[in-house]
């Protein structure tokens, strides 16, 4: 409601501010004031008053409906060919005049004109008076049909035998027409009655046709009122519409990988959800399983399957302790995941898809923690040890916890922190260890409160951490940006490696071999293939200087650009 003091503002008329303007002018020419009297005398010239009224009554036209009928385009005319009259005759007034009168710009406005009389409304034919009571209310569409499929999809009714809308598509041709709802029952298609035809013919029949579709339908009595917010989520685990035998319609199946973003833009089917890929946000959405639907196939695949403890690598890889900070992960020693893995692999599964939303960290706030991930011998330590190198101020590891004794030249808190074994096994099972392992007897591990230690001074804090550390990991405290550097082909590391040394359980400084090379490839592939829906990103260390420029690019990226992150370390503060 509008106050009654309130008053609407629009532009001041021309003619009304230059009144105001003369009055000054003639308070300050009294006082003799250099050129005033010149301006003065400009300002109260006829010819200027005169177009000063132009302006203003084109300004009355420009805000009226823009479709003038004859009196008024010809008074407008008119009014401008008189008032042109008491201005000086300069040669652009002249000419505008002679514009004005030409017989061409009066046979336009009078066409005009004519057009903005006419009335387009469609008449309709008046109502039959014997329209029985019952009579179900038919609707005509039509759709032009392009090279982009209709967007909707069609079932047929157990037991009437109806064909009925199924569902309409976000964003495809039939949404954008605003004509088809899903409920809707086809009576024709192109004047072909669809009673007693299967899907697939009435299918067949939108297949062939050419141009304009025309539907004959009863609409859906109630229409379902959407009231939806769209979501955004991670995909956890690839989807192949095409491999689905349950999806009602695989062509209108949307296929995504794990690690994609996708917006949620209906959720009205409890089973198939409608989505787009956030990098292409342009396309018409496509099915989905809901998260309902992935939860209970997976618990169906999960009790399908013989009992067969898998073996996931856990800490129970063995971790050789072989100097400040660094441990050689060994393939042997391989640990039960249902027995030992914290993040349980289970717990993937019942997580199809991860609500996420875009953050944005702000310059006050903590670095996120950097994480490099890869197989053992990839170049992880190297890459992590040039970053830090290139700028320590910037960047910093965190100090590891230990539970053998200090040495003598050894500061507590520089090289380790040295804790006992019930102070460290405390920390284990209160989760403040991201990893951690044993080598000759004594504990080793990385601690949360480590890395909160190089966050709280403001600097970027990167760890290199097993795969199933990832889930330790990302917390909203410490919103872990997780790099995966790859392995290049092995027909390439056989060149870049030549010379590089690698450290295993028994020996250091030992040659790459063939077999070695082969198993980070193999290990490369089975951590894209169980963890690859948590990398933020990949670089693939081939050239060495390339590599750490892209991580050195990667890190800032993490710090100063928008990223999607789980929704739960945004929306609640006490959620860890
Ligand atoms: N792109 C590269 N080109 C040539 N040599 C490399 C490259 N990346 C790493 N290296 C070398 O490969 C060896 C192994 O690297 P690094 O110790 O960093 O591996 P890692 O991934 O940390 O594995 P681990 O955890 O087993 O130590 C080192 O000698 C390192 O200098």
């Amino acid at each position: 409601m509008e106050s009654p003091g309130m008053k609407e503002k629009t532009e001041m008329p021309a003619v009304c501010s230059q009144d105001n303007v003369l009055q000054e002018l003639s308070l300050l020419c009294k006082r003799d004031v250099n050129g005033v009297g010149v301006l003065y005398d400009l300002l109260r010239s006829r010819w200027l008053q005169a177009l000063l009224k132009i302006y203003e009554c084109l300004q009355n036209y420009l805000g009226k409906r823009p479709v003038p009928v004859t009196l008024q385009a010809h008074a407008l005319n008119r009014e401008v060919v008189e008032l042109l009259h008491e201005a000086s005759a300069t040669g652009e007034i002249k000419e505008l005049r002679r514009l004005l009168r030409a017989p061409h710009l009066r046979a336009l406005l009078s066409a005009h004109d004519t057009v903005a009389q006419k009335d387009f409304e469609p008449t309709l034919p008046p109502l039959p008076d014997n329209i029985p009571e019952n009579e179900e209310a038919m609707r005509i569409v039509c759709l032009v049909k392009n090279n982009q499929p209709l967007g909707a999809t069609i079932k047929r009714h157990e037991i009437t035998g109806d064909i009925t809308v199924a569902r309409v598509i976000h964003g495809g041709l039939a949404d954008r027409s605003g004509l088809l709802y899903a409920g809707d029952k086809l009576v024709e298609v192109n004047g072909v009655s669809v009673d007693g035809l299967e899907p697939e013919q009435v299918i067949n029949i939108l297949a062939l046709s050419q141009g304009t579709i025309m539907f004959k339908l009863i609409p859906v009595s109630d229409r379902p009122v959407s009231n939806q917010t769209t979501l955004y989520v991670r995909a956890m685990a690839d989807y192949w519409p095409l491999q689905d035998p349950a999806i009602p319609c695989a062509d209108a199946g949307l296929p995504f990988k794990k690690g994609e973003i996708l917006q949620i833009v209906d959720q009205n089917d409890a089973l198939w959800w409608q989505a787009r890929k956030v990098s292409d946000l342009g396309a018409c959405a496509g099915l989905i399983p809901s998260n309902h639907l992935l939860k209970r196939k997976q618990r169906e695949f999960w009790w399908s399957q013989p009992f067969q403890p898998h073996l996931c690598k856990y800490l129970g890889w063995k971790q050789e302790f072989i100097g400040i900070g660094t441990w050689s992960a060994s393939r042997a020693n391989q640990q039960t995941c249902y027995a030992r893995c914290p993040s349980s692999c289970c717990s993937t599964f019942a997580a199809p898809y991860e609500e996420v939303v875009r953050y944005q960290r702000h310059p006050g706030d903590r670095n996120r923690l950097i994480v490099l991930v890869g197989p053992a011998g990839v170049g992880v330590n190297e890459l992590r040890r040039r970053l830090i190198a290139s700028n320590p101020r910037e960047f910093q590891s965190a100090v590891p916890h230990t539970t053998r004794v200090q040495k003598s030249y050894e500061m507590n808190g520089r090289e380790y922190h040295y804790v006992s074994k019930e102070t460290f096994e405390n920390m284990v099972y209160s989760h403040r260890m991201l990893e951690y392992g044993e080598y000759k007897g004594y504990l080793y591990g990385t601690s949360v409160d480590a890395v909160r230690t190089v966050l709280d001074e403001g600097k970027i804090c990167v760890v290199d951490l097993e795969p199933h550390g990832i889930q330790i990991a990302r917390t909203h405290e410490l919103k872990p940006y997780i790099i995966f550097i790859k392995p290049s082909s092995i027909s390439c590391m056989r060149q870049t490696r030549k010379n590089a040394r690698i450290i295993t359980d028994y020996y250091v400084n030992m040659k790459f071999k063939e077999e070695d090379l082969q198993e980070m490839e193999d290990s490369a592939k089975k951590m894209e293939a169980q963890f690859g829906q948590f990398f933020d990103q990949v670089i693939v260390n081939d050239n060495l200087q390339e590599a750490s420029a892209q991580l050195l690019s990667a890190v800032h990226h993490a710090q100063d650009e928008p990223q999607w992150v789980p929704a739960v370390w945004i929306c609640s503060d006490t959620q860890t």
